[in-house]
């Protein structure tokens, strides 16, 4: 869909779609606009349905959003500051539960995933600032070893083994790999927390504003380490930033968040080169 279109029967009838503020991307089966889809798939990663949330007695900061995460898709949220991006991420990888409305993740309902249950390392988050997201007493070999001794169970012989081989994959060098989070750059802390989160074999990772801390030089650089890594890897990405840009380099289809609202989901080229909400043609716009 662009611009929340009018409801058909079917929709109406659909136990998902019950709300023109609702949200559903990245179906294979799309409608002809290319974009609201009513029923989710059965190869979902992730799914949110109809989910608001609320932070203690204040306001809903997400309301209604209706998101499917299938396996290996890149979807894009976008929305200015405050608009309830983070929250919603932190919704999907199931750091906060939905006051009303399911996470589902592989099919299960986040409520009904406990704090060891294996399937909670199906959902990695990467952070916007990379210094804050690591263990300042870890060195990024240990950072990354930890997650297969604890995850897989390796030795620690073969935990060290494999970080050492996935961190030359995400460009840190063996000079670094004995460094702390303090000794390294922005740019490496954030590689080292995307081999973090690519050693726990997610089906998902959720990206909020990867690179927005980083200097301008080495944004590029994690970007497409994000894009060949999800190729590779075959994991679904789902990339928060308040810029369209960038998440349109990444993804294939996205949603727009206005205070907490979908208020627009598509193609991702569709949404940046023919926006059909004024809010989107705004957020473009502040890019310009
Ligand atoms: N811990 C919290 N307690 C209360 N309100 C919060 C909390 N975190 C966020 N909010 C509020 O929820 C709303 C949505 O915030 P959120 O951080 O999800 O938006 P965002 O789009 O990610 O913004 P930004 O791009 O600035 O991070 C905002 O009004 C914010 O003030």
């Amino acid at each position: 869909m662009r611009s929340l279109p009018p409801k058909s029967p079917a929709e109406s009838e659909s136990s998902v779609v019950a709300s023109t503020t609702k949200s559903l991307i990245g179906e294979v089966s799309t409608n002809r606009d290319g974009g609201h889809i009513s029923e989710p798939s059965s190869q979902a990663a992730l799914v949110a349905s109809d989910v608001t949330f609320a932070y203690g007695m204040g306001p809903a900061v997400v309301k209604n959003v209706t998101l499917t995460i299938p396996e290996g898709a890149a979807i894009g949220i976008v929305g200015e500051s405050g608009s309830g991006k983070t929250t919603l991420a932190s919704l999907l990888v199931g750091m906060l539960l939905a006051t009303t409305g399911t996470v589902t993740v592989r099919g299960r309902p986040w409520s009904a995933v406990r704090r060891r249950d294996p399937l909670r390392r199906a959902v990695q988050m990467v952070f916007q600032n990379p210094y804050s997201a690591l263990n300042p007493r870890l060195s990024a070999l240990s950072t990354v070893a930890e997650v297969y001794q604890c995850c897989s169970g390796a030795t620690k012989a073969d935990a060290a083994k494999r970080a050492r081989i996935l961190l030359d994959r995400v460009g840190i060098s063996r000079v670094a790999l004995d460094k702390r989070p303090c000794d390294l750059s922005g740019g490496q802390c954030q590689r080292v927390g995307i081999a973090r989160a690519l050693a726990a074999n997610p089906s998902v990772i959720v990206a909020d504003e990867p690179t927005s801390a980083l200097d301008v030089s080495v944004q590029a650089q994690i970007l497409n380490l994000l894009k060949d890594l999800r190729h590779e890897q075959g994991v679904a990405l789902v990339l928060i930033s308040h810029d369209l840009n960038v998440v349109s380099y990444l993804t294939e289809r996205a949603i727009v968040m206005e205070k907490g609202v979908v208020v627009e989901e598509g193609l991702t080229t569709d949404l940046l080169q023919s926006p059909a909400h004024h809010y989107t043609r705004s957020l473009i716009a502040s890019i310009l």
